[in-house]
Formats: C-alpha cells, sequence, structure tokens
C-alpha cells in the first residue's frame, strides 16, 4: 500500500521533496494543501502532488505530513492540527527551530520532528522546484528526544532516502548557527542590494556587475514574506551576528580611512582561511 505523504506549503521545498521522493523505490501517495489557488493548480499539472485538499481535517488523514510553509505559518498550524493519530508524523522543514518546537502542543509534540534541510535557492513557488535539491546534502534534526521513537525512525529513513546527511542539535544551539550561516548572509545581500538601488543611477552601476556582485547578491531576491518570519524567530541570534559583522566592517572602515594597509592585509588574509575549514 502507498504510503500517504501531506504536504502543506506547495513551493520550493515542499514540491522539491515531492520530486525527490518520487526518485526512490518508494510507493507514495501526495495530497497537497496550499493556500495559494495558482499554487495548486501548477503542483497539479507539474505532478507535485496526485490531489489538493482544502482542509486540515483531510490532511490529517496521511502517514506523514510535511510543513513547508513560512515558520510563523508552521506553528499555526501546529497550534490547529488537534488530535492525532499516534501513527501520524509530522515534519517541519522551517529555517529556525526553537520557536517552533516549544510551540508545538504537548499532545502532539511526539508525533512531530523538527527539521531544517540546509538546502534551498532565492526561488519560491511550486515551479522553482528541484528533484535534486536534497541530493548530499544536510539536515539538521533538532530536539530528537521530544519526537517519538516511531516518527524518529520515519524522519531518519525519509531524509535518508533522497540521499540526506542526518546532523543531530538541540533547536536553540541550531538558530545561533543558523543565524551566522543563514539569516545575517541573507540580510547582508538585502542590505547590499538596497545600498546600490538608494544610489542615483542604480542601472549604470548593475551594468558593470561581475560575479563577485553576483554572488553576493542572488539571495537578496528570496521571498521577504519568508525572510520577514525568519527574522521575526530568531531576532536575539541574528542581531547578535549583525553585530559581530558590524564590528568587523567597521574595523575595515577604520583600516582603509587611517591608510593602515599591512593590517588590512592581515584581517584579509584571516578571513582567507574560512576557507580552510568550509
Ligand atoms: N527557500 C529555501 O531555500 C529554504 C526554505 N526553508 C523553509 O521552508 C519553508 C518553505 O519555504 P519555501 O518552500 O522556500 O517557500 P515557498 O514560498 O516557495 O512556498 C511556500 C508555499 O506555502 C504556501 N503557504 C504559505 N502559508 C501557508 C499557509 N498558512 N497554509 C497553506 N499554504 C501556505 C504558499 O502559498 C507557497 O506555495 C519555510 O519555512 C522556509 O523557512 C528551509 C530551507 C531552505
Ligand atoms: O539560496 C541559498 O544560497 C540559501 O542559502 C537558501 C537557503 C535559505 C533558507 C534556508 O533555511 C536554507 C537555505
Amino acid at each position: 500500500m502507498a504510503t500517504k505523504i501531506g504536504i502543506i506549503g506547495l513551493g520550493l521545498m515542499g514540491g522539491s521533496l515531492s520530486l525527490a521522493l518520487k526518485k526512490t523505490s518508494g510507493n507514495y501517495h501526495f495530497t497537497g494543501l496550499d493556500h495559494n489557488e495558482e499554487h495548486c493548480s501548477q503542483a497539479l499539472s507539474l505532478g507535485l502532488v496526485d490531489e489538493i485538499v482544502c482542509t486540515l481535517e483531510e490532511i490529517k488523514k496521511c502517514d506523514v505530513i510535511i510543513l513547508t510553509i513560512p515558520v510563523d505559518g508552521i506553528i499555526s498550524v501546529a497550534r490547529q492540527l488537534g488530535e492525532l493519530d499516534e501513527k501520524c508524523t509530522v515534519i517541519d522543514l522551517g529555517s529556525t527551530k526553537a520557536k517552533i518546537s516549544e510551540s508545538i502542543p504537548e499532545n502532539i509534540r511526539k508525533n512531530f520532528v523538527t527539521a531544517h534541510p540546509m538546502t534551498g535557492t532565492e526561488k519560491f513557488g511550486p515551479t522553482a522546484a528541484l528533484d535534486d535539491l536534497y541530493e548530499d546534502k544536510v539536515v539538521v534534526l533538532c530536539d530528537m528526544e521530544k519526537s517519538g521513537a516511531h516518527q524518529q525512525s520515519v524522519a531518519k529513513n525519509l531524509f535518508s532516502d533522497i540521499g540526506m546527511k542526518l546532523v543531530y542539535m538541540g533547536a536553540k544551539e541550531h538558530d545561533r548557527h543558523a543565524a551566522f550561516i543563514s539569516h545575517m548572509p541573507h540580510a547582508l545581500s538585502y542590505a547590499l542590494a538596497n545600498s546600490v538601488m538608494e544610489q542615483e543611477d542604480p542601472e549604470s552601476i548593475v551594468a558593470l556587475a561581475g560575479g563577485g556582485f553576483k554572488d553576493m547578491s542572488r539571495i537578496a531576491k528570496s521571498s521577504p514574506k519568508m525572510w520577514e518570519d525568519i527574522f521575526r524567530q530568531n531576532k536575539t541570534n541574528l542581531i547578535e551576528a549583525i553585530e559581530a559583522f558590524e564590528t568587523e566592517l567597521k574595523q575595515c572602515r577604520n583600516m582603509v580611512e587611517n591608510e593602515e594597509w599591512e593590517i588590512l592585509n592581515r584581517w584579509m588574509s584571516k578571513a582567507n582561511t574560512l576557507h580552510d575549514i568550509l
């Protein structure tokens, strides 16, 4: 019998998960739910799901429910789910973990696995889905001791089957790390883009853009709705990471202003060493 997978949020992450599971030897039936009607039609025509439903009650019949909506939405859906079958597994793929982990109602906490796949793109919606998005990438499984034994095993098998590397971490530690490796870099990219757009003739500036600028500004194209929620949920860690960056940038500015070229050179050489551990 086919395993019934319910996907709430038929965008980049939900759509890519469906495509990835379809490439495995598993037998799956996909049910989708999304509050955007156009995304529902696109998901059906792209073959991301077999059917669309409109209520949580209908999707609760699935064996596995994947939450791939913005992180505030994940909390609100978790609170609306009500009772679940003891064998049902709910996996959220949100970019923040602490607020989600602590907001899941106690009666369904064992049903939940809180996960963060460390992979994605700046694109969104069903048309952005990729069948190899998860391949050979890391997924961080957080606060796993709070999930039931059955749910732990379902999630581990699912992520392994699509070729992911499993890493375990507490949700709070995850959020501190994610602020530095993902959330602050997105803030920087938005800031970089706006600093150019604020100039008198941004088009002439951008006409000269080479690889470095394109690399650093790519993620400034990311969804504001998704990132507003992430910044809100990880506010304290994000501020700390932005402050660390501000200190470094100020240092750079001072060295240039004071023409301390040798010190600046050493500062840049230290930055080069990041790539020894990346
Ligand atoms: N975009 C990325 O690179 C990554 C995103 N994530 C996380 O995955 C989640 C989904 O992100 P994406 O797939 O990129 O977003 P997306 O914008 O491509 O897709 C989200 C989908 O959810 C729908 N939606 C939003 N709120 C809803 C609600 N309350 N009920 C039903 N449908 C709703 C939207 O209409 C959209 O189709 C987010 O929590 C994000 O933090 C995690 C890792 C990477
Ligand atoms: O596009 C990129 O380079 C990303 O960094 C995508 C991304 C966005 C959000 C995440 O939680 C994880 C990865």
